[in-house]
């Protein structure tokens, strides 16, 4: 539904995105996740067709974006990080204007409205003007005039962002609502939200995809799934570096905040979190790794991996594959 090959955008001397490429596949929600700056809004707004790549391409529903933008802007709905809203209309007034300027015949925008209305729980507000309603009923009419045309594909710019913990529930399970009969794609720097509702997710980090699956397959391809939680006794700075060149291990963290979320019980002792690779257990290789580096062992427990360790470990820059830095580096000359 969503095909998007080799698509870059050049800013002045600032390389936005480079070589971006994914699928989203029909019915399907594609968590577009990545840290601040990574390229996000810049790729929503180039498949959106508000904004043109310096080189790529972007169809949807079989069109091309940039060559077929009249096309394409029917068949997509598209949220920015601000929802384009008019304050002076009613919610109402306001759904029944982008179904005219979004091409629906006239004789179908009252059932189009009506059912984005009840889609979006605005049945209470449909006569409010939008400049009284409150920051999450203001994001629902924006999804409401992203959807009311009926559009197969669906792009949703960071759409929880500066909602209470109650709206962000509520707009989440809005867009999994829309899943199935709706292609979607969703920016997010939230972690959770990917967790929560989306089937895949593509990960960003300073323009590049560094990785595209779903969240479970990540999270066993690239961590092993699992790994453990460490209290010891002595320098965890040191002990990181006596067990993070263990067969087996993929990534060493300090917990500041001790083992359970609570603070650490005494001055001498060092919490650790253990990423195993994948297909491996080196728990007998950590303890004895420990034990000859005279660290004493309080405590041991496994832990499952989360995409948070997997976000971790593809945006951190210490782990970048030196192919890649020499890439930028190159990319960099170029420019
Ligand atoms: N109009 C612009 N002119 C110059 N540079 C820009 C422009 N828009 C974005 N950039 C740069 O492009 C890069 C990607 O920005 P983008 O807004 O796409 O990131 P993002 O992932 O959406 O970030 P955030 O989560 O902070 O909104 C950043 O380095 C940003 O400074």
């Amino acid at each position: 539904m969503i095909e998007v090959d080799g698509l870059s955008k050049i800013y002045g001397s600032t390389t936005a995105i480079s070589n971006v490429s994914f699928n989203v596949e029909q019915g399907e929600i594609l968590g577009f996740l990545g840290p601040n700056g990574a390229g996000k809004t810049t790729t929503m707004r180039i498949l959106a067709g508000y904004l043109p790549a310096t080189s790529g391409t972007v169809r949807i529903a079989g069109y091309d974006v940039h060559e077929n933008s009249l096309l394409v802007r029917q068949r997509i709905g598209y949220l920015p990080e601000t929802p384009p809203l008019y304050p002076e209309m009613t919610v109402e007034g306001f759904l029944y204007f982008v179904t005219r300027i979004k091409g629906v015949p006239a004789g179908d925008r009252t059932t189009k409205v009506r059912a984005a209305i009840e889609r979006c729980n605005l049945e209470d507000k449909r006569n409010v003007i939008i400049r009284k309603l409150s920051k999450g009923y203001r994001q629902r009419v924006g999804i409401a005039q992203a959807i009311v045309h009926d559009p197969p594909a669906i792009i949703l710019d960071e759409p929880t962002v500066g909602l209470d913990p109650r709206q962000i529930i509520d707009v989440r399970n809005l867009i999994k609502s829309l899943a199935g009969t709706h292609t979607i794609i969703l920016s997010t720097h939230i972690l959770p939200e990917v967790s929560m509702t989306c089937n895949r997710v593509a990960i960003i980090n300073r323009g590049k995809v560094v990785a595209t699956n779903t969240p479970e397959n990540l999270m066993t391809q690239l961590t092993g799934g699992s790994g453990y939680e460490l209290e010891i006794a002595g320098e965890p700075a040191l002990a990181k570096q006596v067990l993070q060149n263990l067969a087996g291990v993929s990534l060493v963290e300090s917990m500041p905040s001790g083992m359970h979320g609570h603070t650490p019980i005494a001055d001498n002792r060092g919490y650790l979190r253990v990423i195993s690779q994948p297909g491996s257990e080196p728990g007998h290789e950590i303890v004895m790794a420990l034990v000859r580096a005279g660290f004493g062992l309080y405590e041991m427990r496994r832990v499952s991996a989360t995409l948070e360790d997997v976000f971790l470990q593809l945006t951190t820059e210490e782990r970048n594959l030196p192919s890649e830095v020499e890439d930028e580096a190159k990319e960099g000359e170029a420019a």
